[in-house]
């Protein structure tokens, strides 16, 4: 190929790319664009800027066939990792490639410096895969822009997995609940609670394999409250009344309890999560929302109060039931509360729910009720810190399978999304009691009458 063909092919191509980007940049929002421009900074100043952050190296062996006219050695040569940038709505996400004394330590060090160099109110330095690091730059604090999520009215990908929303670093956060047996979300009233929990019914309640019983401590009847519209997907609604909810909790527990009889049996394991859930056995998920009226501790010597304080105990020991054994035959239980008080969500309930999640609290011990004691060493994502509206729809969350916590920006979901997912998805609401009676009664049967075959050969 002659120099004008190859010259002519690099132009072309350079073209290609430079309108790709143009096109790119034209279609993007405000945020993005504003990223794109801080990608292009990132990128053509990082040889300039990585040696003066202290993340380069002077490779001071000469090459081996020195190429000089005078044989003098050349100077030795400065090595910076080489980098790629991609930029989103919130800042830039930068591969690096480490190079020999310039790896995780010295990018985590040089991190306050690469903040201010690049104007990211955030950066974070993780490792990748070896020998790379992600370098995130957050421009626009990911938490305090609100974010919508709207239903699709699809069945999920995966069922069990619950995205929850943004962390500070604008990476999706979510958490598989296959073998989680209780979720606790806390949070001072208006926070965000309601939108949290709305967000997973509404991403699993197209699937038939999801059903969902409601026990609203706010409201009388099943016509009020948040829950108003999402009740025709439940096969189980129940207001304030403690010994309703005590039925209800009972009905769970007997449920559980044949679930664990005929498991072996229906499904052939011992733990629902092997097979995954399915419309014949689907995940059982009970919903207590203010769970304080149903738990509380009733203080009080005359029959009414004794009573009452007998069926929360009740109440709190059948649920402690359903987290402690509910897991492996596929029931989950959420609980939420606005009350920060070691009788709202009792502490051996909520130290037995593997996931923890609070919206804003206004003490330190409100955040220790929500998220245990261990939140008092992460001072930064203590949710006593997320009072500020700008944080409505924030919640810190232990991370899972690490130390620390996390904070994450949850969308908003609107009341007529979810009413319309409900409309759509109310045919598939289904007994799970009557489901089990529907398959276990043939297979029980079915192995009876082996089990006196088997006994008629023998004899
Ligand atoms: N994730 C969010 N992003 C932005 N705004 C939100 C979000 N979640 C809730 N909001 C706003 O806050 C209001 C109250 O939210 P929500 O009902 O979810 O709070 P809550 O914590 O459940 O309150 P309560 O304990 O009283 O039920 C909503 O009507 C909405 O305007």
């Amino acid at each position: 190929m002659r120099a004008a063909d190859l010259a002519g092919a690099v132009l072309a191509l350079s073209a290609i790319w430079a309108l790709w980007w143009m096109v790119r940049y034209v279609r993007a929002d405000r945020m993005t664009r504003a990223s794109i421009r801080q990608a292009v900074r990132v990128r053509f100043g990082w040889r300039r800027l990585a040696p003066m952050a202290g993340l380069s190296v002077q490779d001071k062996t000469p090459p081996a066939v020195v190429i000089s006219q005078d044989g003098k050695v050349p100077k030795p040569r400065v090595i910076t990792p080489k980098i790629k940038v991609r930029p989103d709505r919130y800042g830039v996400v930068v591969r690096a490639a480490c190079v020999p004394k310039v790896s995780l330590a010295e990018f985590q060090k040089a991190a306050p410096y690469l903040a201010d160099a690049w104007r990211c109110t955030r950066v974070s330095v993780l490792p990748d895969k070896p020998g790379q690091l992600i370098v995130r730059g957050v421009r626009v604090d990911p938490l305090i822009v609100p974010t919508e999520h709207v239903p699709t009215g699809e069945v999920p990908e995966e069922l069990a997995r619950w995205h929850l929303g943004l962390d500070e670093y604008a990476q999706p956060v979510s958490v598989d609940l296959s073998d989680v047996p209780g979720v606790t979300v806390a949070g001072l009233p208006g926070f965000g609670k309601t939108s949290l929990v709305n967000r997973f019914i509404c991403d699993t309640a197209p699937s038939a394999a999801v059903q969902f019983a409601f026990a609203d401590g706010k409201v009388t009847s099943s016509h009020e409250g948040d829950y108003a519209d999402l009740a025709q997907r439940a096969f189980a609604f129940v207001g304030d009344d403690l010994a309703d909810a005590n039925a209800l909790f009972k009905r769970l527990v007997e449920l559980r309890r044949a679930r664990s009889a005929a498991i072996r049996d229906v499904l052939g394991v011992k733990n629902m999560w092997h097979v995954g859930p399915s419309d014949a056995w689907p995940l059982v998920v009970l919903v207590v929302d203010e769970a304080h009226t149903y738990f509380r501790d009733y203080k009080g010597s005359d029959t009414q109060t004794k009573k009452l304080a007998a069926l929360a105990a009740e109440n709190a020991r059948l649920v402690e039931d359903l987290v402690k054994k509910g897991r492996s035959v596929g029931m989950l239980v959420i609980i939420a509360t606005q009350k920060a008080t070691g009788d709202a969500i009792p502490t051996f309930i909520r130290d037995v729910c593997p996931v923890g999640l609070s919206f804003a609290q206004k003490t330190a011990e409100a955040a220790v009720v929500a998220l245990g004691e261990d939140i008092r060493n992460w001072p930064d994502a203590n949710p006593t810190a997320l009072q500020d509206p700008a944080y409505v729809g924030v919640a810190s969350m232990a991370h899972q399978g690490r130390p620390g916590f996390a904070r994450i920006r949850t969308p908003y979901v609107a009341d007529s999304d979810a009413a319309r997912i409900a409309t759509d998805t109310a045919h598939l609401t289904r007994d799970p009691t009557e489901l089990l009676h529907a398959l276990a009664g043939p297979s029980v049967l079915l192995r009876d009458r082996l089990m006196k075959d088997d006994g008629a050969e023998a004899a």
